[in-house]
């Protein structure tokens, strides 16, 4: 699949880089001499954080193209992704060139505010495809515009990974920028009246309703909030609050140049020295540890990603099985720069668990009372793994007697093996807390494992002690 990207600054760059993760081929095209620098930075901070979302590993990246014709980068694209900027001149002028060459491709423009009544009153065929930044990580696409169009773009954008959000009717600024538009305009009035600096905004933000929005939204937020009363409560309560003088949400702060100033100054002294891709990063490493907490729960966002993990490849099945196929997280690394040896642990500890349900000692089993307990653990770390890398786990059955069952990890990383972990684990009766045989089906797996690999050369290493010459 190829994708097309007509302007690639902050939003176009962050499609580019969604596409090109998911496998697919990008052709860019932007008049900007700096754009090809400006993307590669934003797809170095992509590669390190979108892949550490998942388990699994993403297709193999696609080829990434830049075009000093518009023509060119869009001939031939199943999706064009216009990403200008905010100007109605533009974007018309913009999609009248598209039209012209994009041939049956989705076309879809990235607008924030923009409706498809105005992008398209010069003769374009345009849904909005609004994202969010930045768009490798966040799940969300508004879309709006012609239906049967939607229908097909939703499908496409699931395969990348992405959450469209049909908005069934066009209105300035969508569903979100509308939300987005009253908070900021309100924190605009703080700052503006000295009531705050930005500083604090953020820290009203961070510390408390924020945390609370990833996971839950609004409505459901309140609800809660509302007691077991629920939501009828809540409303009672604070509804009333509606009509005090809370809020100055209708009216705009003139962008007087002191006030540019304030507002600029303050957030400069607020972020320091920090540049805006160490800032970005920051963002993206939190972002993927606040998205792997909610995958975990299966909430929100994290829903999303595990729908979009179970459509990726199978891992294949070689001689030995794959039994962990996954990236790095970043927040696996330490202060060394490569992966804290913590971890070794668990991917290890991750293929015996994937092992074990191979050979039947699924979650069905242990809930009948029989498991497998690890005993004995040696890792042999060989090469370093970093932030991003794609590593699968090979299991070797070396030894299988009765109780007993010795697995030989092998983790592969992109040089080679980058460690092996040696283990023991002992077949155990839950409720005794004794060790005892396996029952007959997993005791057959394992046997049928045994046979096929008891005759493959002992894996190197295997065996060894700490220290040993
Ligand atoms: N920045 C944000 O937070 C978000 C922006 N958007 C929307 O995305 C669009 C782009 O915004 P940003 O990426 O923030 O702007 P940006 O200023 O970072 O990037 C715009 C890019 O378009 C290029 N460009 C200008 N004229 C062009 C032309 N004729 N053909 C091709 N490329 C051209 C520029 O060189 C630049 O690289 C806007 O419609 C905006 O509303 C949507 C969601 C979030
Ligand atoms: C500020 N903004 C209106 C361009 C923001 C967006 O459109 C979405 C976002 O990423 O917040």
């Amino acid at each position: 699949m190829r994708a097309a990207i007509v302007g690639g600054g902050v939003i176009g760059g962050g499609w580019a880089a969604r596409f090109l993760l998911n496998g697919w081929d990008v052709a860019v095209f932007d008049p900007d001499p700096e754009a090809e620098r400006k993307i590669g930075e934003v797809l170095a901070n992509a590669r390190r954080s979108l892949p550490s979302l998942y388990d699994r590993a993403l297709p193999a990246e696609g080829q990434l193209t830049f075009h000093a014709d518009l023509a060119d980068a869009v001939s031939g694209a199943d999706w064009v992704q216009e990403s200008v900027p905010e100007r109605l001149d533009l974007k018309h002028k913009v999609h009248a060139a598209i039209s012209e060459n994009a041939g049956g491709a989705i076309v879809g423009s990235s607008t924030s505010g923009f409706k498809p009544s105005e992008l398209n009153s010069e003769g374009a065929n345009v849904i909005v495809a609004h994202p969010f930044n930045p768009v490798y990580l966040l799940p969300l696409i508004e879309l709006v515009g012609d239906a049967a169009t939607i229908s097909r773009a939703s499908d496409i954008l699931r395969g990348v990974g992405l959450f469209p959000l049909h908005v069934r009717k066009e209105i300035d600024a969508h569903i979100a920028d509308r939300f987005l538009e009253a908070v900021w305009r309100e924190a605009l009035w703080l700052v503006s009246d000295g009531i705050a600096t930005t500083e604090e905004v953020d820290e009203a933000i961070r510390m408390g309703f924020g945390l609370r929005w990833a996971q839950m939204g609004l409505f459901e937020t309140y609800r809660v909030a509302g007691g077991e009363a629920g939501m009828k409560h809540f409303m009672a309560q604070f509804g009333p609050a509606l009509e005090w003088p809370w809020t100055k949400l209708m009216d705009v702060p003139e962008f007087t140049p002191e006030l540019v100033d304030l507002i600029a100054g303050q957030s400069d002294a607020q972020s320091g020295d920090r540049t805006i891709r160490e800032l970005e990063r920051e963002r993206d490493d939190n972002l993927v540890g606040i998205l792997r907490a909610l995958r975990k729960n299966g909430k929100a966002a994290g829903a999303v990603i595990a729908a979009h993990e179970a459509g990726l490849p199978e891992p294949e099945p070689g001689d030995l099985p794959i039994t962990v196929e996954r990236s790095i997280p970043q927040s696996w690394t330490d202060y060394n720069g490569h992966m804290n040896e913590t971890h070794y642990l668990e991917v290890g500890a991750q293929a015996s668990d994937r092992f074990m349900e191979l050979i039947g000692a699924d979650a069905d089993y242990i809930a009948g009372g029989l498991s497998y307990f690890t005993v004995e653990t040696h890792i042999r770390h060989l090469g370093e793994l970093d932030a991003g890398d794609a590593v699968s786990v090979t299991t070797q059955v070396t030894g299988a007697e009765g109780k007993k069952l010795h697995l030989f990890h092998s983790i592969h990383g992109p040089n080679g093996i980058a460690a092996t972990v040696e283990t023991l684990l002992l077949h155990m009766d839950l409720e005794a807390r004794r060790s005892v045989a396996p029952d007959g089906a997993v005791a057959n797996h394992i046997e049928n494992y045994w046979q096929a690999h008891r005759d493959m050369p002992r894996p190197q290493g295997a065996g060894r002690f700490v220290g040993e010459r």
